[in-house]
């Protein structure tokens, strides 16, 4: 059998790859012969980066429609080039557009696909394994039953992203692109600003819950996070009540984050908000309930009402 061929889904943001595809390489440098896939105008730059993280054939098209249309004339070329070119497995990061591209393969191709990886690997009889979170205290290994392609979606973070060098062939897809499917046109995309840094690159994340009691309590999280140069993130609850924007919520309809330490602030531990934080490496709780079930998971839990904690905390961390 000869070298295993290794896709990795690429996004840019900007005239940068996306730091998840850019994670992606690292698996796919060690599971065979790592190939980035580029569907849409990219700079000589961003080509650069997938190379200096180990991509050694680029797979690019340059179609501006690529990016004006919704995934589907996306979804049509890659699955063309699947079907020419055969590789053996797929990776893809955990960004709602390669979600939809994953769907839609699975749908076009007939094949299997495992989401929300941490882990993937080949047992030594060649046997693919993917690891995948079941809930908050429980990791299953899974597999993909029959000839490969292999499609898996790997979770933020799961991987570091690392710039090993190298040279990269850059190869014109030379699919051409169906008008019809160009359906779906993007009008407009408004990026949402965001205070202090980005959650999924934060060391330190505070974030608060319904025990917050009020939106404006969300202030004292602000401080304790600009006290520790930190984010400030959110249960899922208090995103649904509106006391702060989507983009603040971690869990798994939310960011998953994988900072040094996170503080929950008010948070129970619901299974779902676990799933999106529960790579932090240091968690401290402060919740009023004892039996909350966040404690479980808490390196440091302390049983009392964040509005008083919190703001002694902040007070002293500023006085050091
Ligand atoms: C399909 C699905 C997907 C979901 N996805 C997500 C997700 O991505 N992220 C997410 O977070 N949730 C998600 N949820 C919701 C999740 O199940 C919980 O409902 C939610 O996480 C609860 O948020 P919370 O901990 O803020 O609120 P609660 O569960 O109401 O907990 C509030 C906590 O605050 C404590 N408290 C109250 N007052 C104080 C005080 N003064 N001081 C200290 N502590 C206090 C209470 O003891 C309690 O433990 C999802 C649910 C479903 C069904």
């Amino acid at each position: 059998m000869g070298e295993r061929r290794v896709w990795v889904w690429t996004e840019t943001a900007g005239d940068t790859p996306h730091r998840l595809s850019l994670e992606l390489l690292t698996p796919a440098r060690a599971l065979g012969r790592a190939e980035a896939v580029l569907l849409g105008p990219a700079g000589e730059s961003a080509l650069q980066k997938l190379a200096e993280h180990g991509a050694t054939i680029i797979h690019h098209a340059d179609d501006p429609r690529y990016t004006q249309y919704l995934v589907e004339p996306q979804v049509a070329t890659l699955s063309a080039l699947i079907e020419a070119e055969r590789p053996d497995l797929l990776l893809f990061p955990s960004t709602p557009g390669a979600r939809d591209v994953l769907a839609r393969l699975v749908g076009r191709l007939g094949v299997g696909a495992i989401a929300n990886a941490v882990a993937v690997d080949y047992d030594p009889s060649g046997r693919l394994l993917a690891t995948v979170p079941c809930g908050a205290e429980t990791l299953a290994t899974v597999t993909l039953e029959g000839p490969p392609p292999y499609l898996v979606q790997i979770r933020p973070k799961a991987y570091a992203a690392e710039a090993v060098g190298g040279e990269a062939e850059v190869r014109m897809v030379s699919v051409p692109l169906d008008e019809a499917n160009c359906r779906v046109r993007v009008i407009e995309t408004v990026e949402q600003p965001a205070a202090g840094p980005n959650l999924e690159d934060a060391n330190v994340i505070v974030a608060g819950g319904r025990g917050l009691g009020r939106p404006e309590n969300f202030r004292l999280l602000e401080e304790l996070a600009n006290a520790l140069g930190g984010a400030v993130g959110a249960s899922r609850a208090v995103v649904d009540a509106g006391w702060v924007p989507y983009s603040y919520q971690v869990g798994q309809t939310g960011r998953t984050v994988k900072p040094t330490l996170y503080i929950a602030c008010g948070i129970s531990g619901a299974i779902q908000h676990v799933a999106g934080m529960r790579g932090s490496r240091y968690v401290i709780a402060i919740n009023r309930d004892p039996d909350a079930p966040i404690f479980e998971l808490a390196d440091l839990g302390v049983v009392g009402d964040v509005l008083t904690i919190v703001p002694k905390l902040t007070e002293r961390i500023a006085a050091r």
